[in-house]
């Protein structure tokens, strides 16, 4: 059996949207066998098989899975135009749907992988990435899920050429259902050497509060409330936070109040608060001075889980930001994480 596990992340951090990810203890597990099983009448080859979140509603078949269209899609840059024979994946997903947690970058990650397994292509992480990334086009929660820990990242500049490959509509790469229109023709290989990154060091005493709200609020729609232009001010308010933050949780020792205030945000925090209702009280509602133990707190991702650093009183800090969620009649749960420093790992038993 070839076991794949990808771990859920964190992206943003506060200022650094598109940036910055950490990747946490929450993990989507493939459990993929090669058999000899006949899986002729499944699409594509690949007899799928899901349990944990989304389970409900989740497709289940290879054609509509977000994990095996984005396998199929590196499987045929590769010339392979199906799964192979006797491909049987049970997916065991813990990461809520939706939410801020990566679920969508973990199960490409995990796709991108699958392909790799079972296709025997034998690339490497930094090539996985630019089929994560043709697919998952800011790199953040991607780059954190793939590499592990917490990870800096940007988008190299490309020539015109390879800048047209990776502009093609996402509904060409990743077309549904993904056999549905198989004119036989390769899908566009992603260019080489997309997305660069650095792995920050973290303090080993800063440990991850995720408070998730029980409703989904989509990635795309999370992103199309943002403006498409800044003012300086606020771009040069992102950045100055940003430059400290990389190395204040690095320190040990952390500095709480260095932290609090270098995760403060003008660039996507303000403007997804008719979203998540309460956010801004939210994010106000705990300090390093009321909360001891606190270090800072944001939105994780799009949203709509808040995202709290702190080093002790995890159940009270906790506790407050659960209480001003149920002001607003919006429930949660809540979970403390530990950063995934491995990121994604391919176990064959
Ligand atoms: N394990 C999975 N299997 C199939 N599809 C999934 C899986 N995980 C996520 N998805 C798809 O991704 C969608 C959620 O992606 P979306 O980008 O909106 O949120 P997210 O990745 O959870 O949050 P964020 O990007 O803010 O961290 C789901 O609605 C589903 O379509
Ligand atoms: N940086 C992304 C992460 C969510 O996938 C955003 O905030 O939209």
């Amino acid at each position: 059996m070839i076991t794949i596990k990808v771990p859920c992340s964190s992206a943003n951090i506060g200022p650094g949207f598109d940036v910055l990810g950490i990747s946490l203890s929450i993990w989507l597990e493939l459990q993929v066998t090669l058999s000899n099983d006949d899986t002729s009448s499944y699409p594509l080859n690949c007899a799928l098989t899901y349990e944990g979140e989304g389970a409900d509603h989740v497709p289940l078949d290879a054609d509509h899975n977000l994990i095996t269209r984005t396998a199929l899609y590196v499987l045929r840059c590769h010339r392979q135009r199906s799964f192979p024979p006797g491909t049987c994946v049970h997916v065991i997903n813990p990461i809520p749907l939706g939410r801020g947690l990566g679920s969508s970058g973990a199960a490409v990650v995990a796709g991108v992988i699958l392909a790799n397994e079972v296709g025997k292509l034998g690339l490497s992480k930094d090539r996985m990435m630019d089929y994560c990334l043709m697919i998952e086009r800011h790199p953040d929660n991607v780059m954190a899920a793939m590499m592990g820990g917490f990870v800096g990242s940007y988008l190299r500049e490309l020539d015109a050429a390879d800048m047209e490959r990776k502009e093609i509509p996402l509904a060409e790469v990743l077309p549904e259902p993904a056999g549905g229109e198989d004119t036989g023709r390769d899908p566009p290989e992603p260019p080489v050497g997309i997305g660069h990154f650095i792995k920050f060091g973290w303090a080993k005493e800063v440990k991850a509060i995720a408070i998730i709200p029980q409703f989904e609020v989509s990635t795309a729609v999370s992103r199309s409330v943002l403006p498409k232009t800044y003012s300086a001010k606020d771009m040069i308010f992102n950045f100055q936070r940003l430059a400290v933050l990389t190395t204040a949780l690095t320190r040990s020792p952390p500095d709480a109040d260095l932290i609090f205030q270098a995760m403060q945000d003008k660039v996507h925090q303000p403007y997804r608060k008719a979203l998540i209702p309460g956010l801004p009280e939210v994010l106000a509602s705990v300090t390093p001075k009321s909360h001891p133990g606190l270090l800072g707190i944001c939105l994780s991702g799009a949203g709509p889980t808040i995202l709290a650093l702190a080093t002790e009183n995890f159940d009270k800090i906790a506790d407050e930001i659960l209480a001003r969620f149920k002001a607003e009649n919006i429930v949660c749960q809540w979970k403390l994480l530990e950063p995934a420093h491995e990121g994604a790992q391919v176990i064959h038993s």
